[in-house]
């Protein structure tokens, strides 16, 4: 028994769960693994929108001859070519030698790139349509919606739009499939992460592509991960709008870097005094001990940043460091910042705070706090008043 499921009576999910992989991308945490979705039309002529990480291919081939027996395969729709949607092209053009690969210039370079195929190739243009007889496709270029290559293929005859990675999630598919099947509290976070971590720097080409669609009648959005959005696509699309804006809610994120503490003391003096303030949603992470993932991930999500952090060894606190660089590419912006930096002789650790409040062009919030040694009553008091003027422009 497989998960394969009809989306409509020609269109049929294929893909697989990744139970296995620790690290999407070797970097962001799977706790609840992710799905590699692939898509097959079965028609006039059959069609594959995208594959799944080759390590899965035995199942991914098990499910689409489940549905379609000895037939083969006309085409391969390629909308990203990211590794875990592309992995399986070699093995599909091995078993269904005869299928022709659609993509754009772009991808088809990358098709040869990474997998050596240089023929069978199908080039489609922005706009262009792919004619199989009982349905049209519809090309949209969509690029850097995570890649230069990056396309939507629009099924126009079930108003499917098979998005790639946009507004996917991680998280398996643990049974339901449809967002009307499944709980979408349980992935909701999950769904915000992956856009976080995974498209939020490409905010900009993410709005462009919503308002390219904005024409479409789209009854169904099939993503490359995560739920297919059938009861309500407005759902997702509102969400992707809200955070490619970045437009926050109200709540303050403290990410600290402290080795002995006195770092830290000052940190819970500053959320308390949040709290004080009424700032309800405060979290405070350690970054030793949280995944960056998620400190990203609510750094988004809410409109105040406070970066607390030890000076190590000439510079920031390592592990800052490397959350300031993540939060630097992703472009993070918009933020109510508060920096609070400690030393014990040269102090380098505020600099590099305030350099990253300029490279994402924001004013930081009065006092810049820096502290020599073991915090003093004094400097309790500026964390108060720091904590005071963050909640006073949070409230706005
Ligand atoms: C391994 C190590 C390296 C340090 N490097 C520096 C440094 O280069 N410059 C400096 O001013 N302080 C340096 N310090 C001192 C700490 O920044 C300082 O003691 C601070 O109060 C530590 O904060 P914490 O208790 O929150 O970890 C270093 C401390 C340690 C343990």
């Amino acid at each position: 028994m497989n998960q394969i499921t009809a989306i409509t009576d020609k269109v049929y999910w294929v893909g697989v769960n990744d139970r296995e992989t620790e690290l999407f991308e070797a970097l962001w945490p799977l706790p609840k693994g992710v799905a590699y979705n692939s898509y097959l039309i079965v028609g006039e002529k059959i069609v594959v929108v995208d594959t799944v990480k080759n390590s899965y291919i035995n199942s991914y081939l098990r499910n689409i001859k489940s549905v379609i027996g000895d037939r083969s395969i006309d085409y391969l729709v390629i909308n990203h070519m990211e590794p875990d949607h592309s992995g399986s092209i070699k093995a599909i053009k091995n078993e269904y030698p005869n299928i022709k690969i659609v993509g754009n210039k772009k991808t088809l370079n990358f098709v040869e790139g990474f997998y050596g195929i240089k023929e069978d190739f199908h080039e489609v243009k922005d706009g262009d349509t792919l004619d199989l007889g009982d349905r049209q496709l519809k090309f949209y270029l969509t690029p850097m919606v995570h890649w230069p290559e990056t396309m939507m293929t629009y099924d126009q005859k079930d108003k499917i739009l098979f998005a790639g990675d946009a507004f996917g999630g991680f998280g398996n598919l643990d049974g339901g499939i449809f967002d009307d099947e499944l709980n979408i509290d349980f992935y909701e976070d999950e769904i915000s992460r992956y856009f976080t971590n995974i498209v939020a720097k490409y905010s900009p080409m993410v709005l462009r592509a919503i308002s390219k669609l904005e024409e479409v009648d789209i009854q169904t959005i099939c993503s490359a991960h995560g739920p297919i959005w059938r009861s309500n696509p407005q759902y997702i699309i509102d969400k992707y709008v809200k955070w490619s804006n970045q437009d926050a809610e109200d709540g303050v994120v403290i990410a600290y870097g402290s080795m002995y503490s006195n770092t830290e003391k000052m940190v819970e003096a500053t959320a308390r005094q949040l709290a004080k303030e009424g700032i309800k949603n405060i979290r405070v992470y350690n970054v030793s001990k949280t995944h960056i993932s998620y400190i990203i991930n609510d750094a988004w999500r809410y409109k105040g940043l406070i970066l607390a952090s030890c000076t190590y060894n000439t510079g920031v606190f390592p592990l800052m460091d490397n959350l300031l660089r993540f939060l630097e590419n992703k472009k993070i912006k918009n933020k109510v910042l508060g920096l609070i930096g400690s030393y014990s002789w040269s102090g380098e650790s505020r600099d590099r705070l305030k350099d990253f409040a300029n490279k994402i062009n924001c004013d930081p919030i009065h006092p810049i706090i820096e502290v020599k040694c073991a915090p003093t009553e004094n400097e309790f008091d500026d964390c108060a008043i720091l904590a005071k003027k963050v909640a006073e422009q949070i409230r706005g």
